[in-house]
């Protein structure tokens, strides 16, 4: 990892944050004792984008496109950037969902670089100590995992790292919040996946999974360390299994500065998504019906906030969770259900069961059903069909990720309602033509909110994250949404342009957080100027 200390000759090639490879100048090369240690001729950044370009161009292995970028990464950080952010809509499917989710799969079999922290529980009552040797002083920013529900592929134990990566390398990448404040880290408290208990070069340690006090306890000390080391950080849970998400953000949230993406931003991309699609359905937010398939982190956190953004329209909030249903592995969630956990209860409906999810579609007659069940497929023919029935623009959002976990494809939902369907997918699917017309499915995945929202909390520098700043964030993507766009069935604003929409809407959320008290810095007079100015810029230093 770099280091601030500056470096010459050769260790100046090998800090990823100052080198510049075959870009260093004749005159930066005779300065820095470069001279024989590179190939003569300097080149441009742009040619160095162009040359990775080209490698890439000749890998036919996603994972080996994710391996060459993940190397750069390592090596050169300004050209890994200048790559992600020249062509954000071929590159995020590499370093993100779905590319990455086989990149946790086969983390120990893969493993390069280190990159972030490995935080063992065996390390219980020594954390700071540990997140002591980390080089960075003014961390802002850490993803953290547990690893036990890596995007819908299940408990990949210490191999869950990728993911912190991953959503770091688009904090910077999307919204422009600078690399050397970001710190993914994983925590490792074992694993119950046996094929990683068994498998010789299993990186993590092993053991089963820590539950109960010591789990808690050792998260604690986590988060005081956090605070001890780093007092304007902001901490972004990811991908723990919801009997440890939702008491965490319930114990931190009003404490720290923390949030947690699968729960809340998770949460905001679909409310954005469905403010979108009412663009083309018609109707006020707080007459819609939606039913979930899945009723874990992802699906109370939308149902949620869904609820509250209804209520803002003046429907009674108990009211409004009845409009979000959940459906399980144990049919629909109603009241007689003595299965359901507390954060599942809200959103019980008082009637009878149903176990079959197109009998559910049939009775509820909901205006859109969202797929975060983990589950491909299970939005099948009969399911489609349904929604096409009840409704004349059915809305259907499979956000399971990644691909192979998607509840149906863009394809399968446009043929299967005569493309009348309003689709998203939470991992990005290809155009799909359909009875001769062409349709550009959205991504409906909290990319398009976390990192905005983290160069709105850098540039503030908030105290906390509420949950407004998640329904003022989803209303600034839905209304960047054009209706070229919106004629092609894209409900998000495209990928293309994802650095703009983000900045755009860390620029609403900022002007909240200052509007709010929850700021630490000044508010500037132009909010959008200033987060503009604070974006990271992947050019090379003088
Ligand atoms: N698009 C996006 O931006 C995001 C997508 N996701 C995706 O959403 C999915 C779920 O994430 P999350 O909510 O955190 O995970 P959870 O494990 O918390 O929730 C999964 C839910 O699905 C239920 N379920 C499992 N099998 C079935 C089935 N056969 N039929 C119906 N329900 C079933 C589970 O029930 P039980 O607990 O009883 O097993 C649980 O309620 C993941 O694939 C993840 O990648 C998550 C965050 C963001
Ligand atoms: C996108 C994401 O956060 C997930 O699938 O878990
Ligand atoms: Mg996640």
């Amino acid at each position: 990892m770099a280091s601030d200390t500056p470096r010459t000759g050769y260790a100046l090639l090998r800090d990823p944050r100052s080198n510049k490879g075959s870009a260093f100048t004749e005159e930066e090369r005779r300065r820095h004792g470069l001279e024989g240690l590179l190939p003569p001729t300097p080149s441009s950044l742009e040619h160095q984008v162009a040359r990775i370009h080209t490698e890439l161009a000749n890998l036919d292995v996603d994972l080996q496109k994710y391996l060459l970028l993940s190397d750069l990464q390592a090596r050169n950080e300004t050209l890994f950037y200048a790559v992600l952010m020249s062509d954000p809509a071929t590159f995020m499917p590499l370093v993100y969902t779905p590319t990455v989710g086989e990149a946790c799969q086969k983390f120990n079999h893969i493993f390069r670089a280190a990159r972030g922290l490995y935080l063992p529980i065996t390390a219980k009552g020594r954390l700071k100590e540990l997140m002591g040797h980390w080089p960075q002083p003014d961390v802002r920013f850490i993803v953290v995992t547990d690893g036990e529900r890596i995007l819908g592929l299940g408990d990949l134990g210490l191999g869950g790292m990728g993911i912190p990566i991953g959503k770091l390398s688009l904090y910077t990448a999307c919204a422009g919040v600078p690399p050397e404040v970001c710190l993914p880290i994983v925590l490792d408290v074992g694993t119950n996946n046996q094929d990683l208990l068994d498998d010789p070069l299993y990186l993590g340690l092993r053991e089963e999974r820590v539950r109960g006090d010591d789990y808690h306890a050792f998260i604690a000390e986590f988060v005081e360390a956090v605070q001890l080391l780093y007092p304007k950080c902001c901490i972004q849970w990811e991908d723990f299994a919801n009997v440890n998400a939702v008491p965490i953000l319930a114990a931190y949230r009003d404490k720290v500065c923390t949030y947690n993406d699968d729960i809340q931003g998770t949460a905001a991309v679909a409310l954005a998504g469905i403010y979108a699609s009412l663009r083309i359905t018609g109707g006020k937010l707080a007459d819609q019906r939606f039913l979930f398939l899945g009723g874990g982190s992802a699906a109370t956190g939308i149902a949620e906030l869904l609820s509250q953004a209804m209520a803002l329209e003046g429907l009674d909030i108990a009211e409004a969770r009845k409009r979000n249903a959940l459906f399980d592995i144990n049919g629909l969630m109603v009241t007689s259900r003595t299965d359901l956990a507390e954060f599942q209860r809200p959103f019980a409906l008082d009637c009878d069961p149903i176990h079959d999810f197109t009998e559910a579609v049939k009775v509820l007659k909901p205006n859109g059903i969202i797929g975060v069940s983990t589950v491909p497929k299970l939005f099948n023919q009969h399911v489609i069909e349904a929604m096409a029935e009840v409704n004349e623009r059915p809305i259907i959002f499979p956000y399971s990720n990644p691909t192979s976990r998607s509840e149906c494809t863009a394809e399968e939902a446009y043929r299967w309602s005569q493309g009348r369907a309003v689709f998203a997918s939470g991992s990005p699917f290809p155009p799909v033509e359909v009875d001769g017309k062409r349709f550009v499915p959205g991504q409906g995945n909290n990319v398009y909110i976390f990192p905005a929202m983290g160069m709105a909390v850098y540039a503030t520098e908030a105290t906390r994250v509420t949950e407004e700043m998640f329904i003022v964030a989803a209303r600034a993507v839905a209304e960047q949404v054009g209706e070229d766009s919106l004629e092609k069935g894209l409900i998000y604003p495209p990928q293309s342009q994802i650095l703009a929409a983000s900045l755009h809407v860390a620029t609403k959320v900022a002007e909240y957080i200052y509007d709010h008290g929850l700021a630490r810095v000044p508010r500037p007079d132009d909010v959008k100027a200033q987060i503009e100015a604070k974006a990271y810029k992947p050019v090379y230093p003088e």
